[in-house]
């Protein structure tokens, strides 16, 4: 189990990393999510032991994890990382590439590990091909191919999909995730796709400005988000007045996703069109609000023409609950 105590980091006067606290169980899955700079790869570096803390400590078990001040190799034994930027041998084959990572008396076991790897990461037609022929996104998995060849127990990944096409990003995500779950591997990882976060996760850690701002399960998160900053990492969101939805209550904020809002002859935002985008299944529609003008997302199974006055309304179940919220 990794255990964060309230640690805090600068690299120079201002502080990329606030009081952090929080634990990971032996075989989960926590994804850390927040806009670009508030602080991931400093944390997922932390945690590797590649930094030294200004406050704060860190345990992997009952093993402190120490910064470069203490320990030549940073790490732990039973820890791997992956970096955002990675290093491969170009001049020899992906096949070679994983082996490097194995030890060398073991041939006819190494021989069965990387084919089983090469399953994983979907490279079995590139096993003999050399690292230098390949694109951004096969390089990223042979690079993961690397950090599980000798199976560590925790795995500390940041932003592993980022070169990664959708095409292939989806059953990648779900071919490592199940692998890593079956293994009992322990998952740290930085993303900013909340696709990578959703599926793949039992906790989330929302970051902003170097400070754990949320950390929950990924359906309470969506569902019932503590804000809009939180709400904005899974989609757009429209922060509205609930007054344009209910007369005689007093003026509070309600975050809605553009899914939500269905058009319908009984609801009570009247709206007018501006634009409508297609967005594959549906349509996003920008309107305006008649009473004030504010700017309200939503999707529509077709386009609708500009300037076309509508109603919207909302589930009256979400709109109690995102009012709690
Ligand atoms: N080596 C460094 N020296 C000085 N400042 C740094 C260094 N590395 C990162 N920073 C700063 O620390 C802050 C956090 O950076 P970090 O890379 O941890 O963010 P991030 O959330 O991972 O961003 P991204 O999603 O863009 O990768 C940023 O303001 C960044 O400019």
């Amino acid at each position: 189990m990794l255990y964060v105590n309230q640690i805090s980091f600068a690299y120079e006067e201002q502080e990329t990393l606030h009081e952090i606290s929080f634990s990971v169980e032996k075989g989960s899955h926590v994804s850390v999510i927040g806009e670009s700079g508030c602080g991931k790869s400093t944390l997922l570096k932390a945690v590797y032991g590649l930094i030294d803390l200004h406050s704060g400590d860190l345990f992997w078990d009952k093993d402190q994890i120490l910064g470069p001040a203490y320990h030549l190799i940073p790490g732990h034994p039973q820890m791997k990382y992956l970096p955002q930027e990675f290093e491969l041998m170009p001049y020899i084959s992906v096949r070679q590439n994983i082996e490097k990572f194995l030890s060398r008396q073991k041939a006819a076991y190494n021989q069965e590990r990387v084919d089983e790897l090469l399953q994983v990461i979907d490279m079995q037609a590139f096993a003999e091909t050399h690292v230098k022929k390949l694109s951004g996104g096969q390089k990223q998995r042979v690079a993961l191919a690397q950090v599980l060849a000798k199976e560590p127990q925790f795995l500390l990944l940041d932003e592993p999909f980022n070169f990664i096409d959708n095409f292939r990003k989806n059953k990648l995500r779900r071919d490592l995730f199940n692998f890593l779950k079956k293994k009992q591997i322990t998952c740290l990882f930085a993303t900013h796709d909340s696709k990578d976060m959703l599926g793949f996760s039992d906790q989330v850690l929302v970051m902003r400005e170097g400070k754990v701002i949320a950390k929950d399960t990924p359906q309470q998160l969506y569902q019932s988000p503590p804000n809009a900053y939180v709400a904005s990492l899974f989609d757009e969101v429209n922060v509205l007045d609930i007054r344009l939805f209910k007369k005689g209550l007093d003026s509070q904020s309600v975050l809605l996703y553009p899914h939500e809002l269905q058009r319908s002859a009984q609801g009570h935002l009247e709206v007018q069109i501006e634009q409508s985008y297609f967005n594959g299944s549906t349509y996003m529609i920008i309107a305006k609000a008649e009473k004030n003008e504010q700017q309200i997302l939503f999707h529509h199974p077709k386009a609708i023409s500009p300037g076309t006055r509508i109603s919207l309304q909302v589930d009256e179940e979400l709109l109690k609950r995102r009012m709690g919220s």
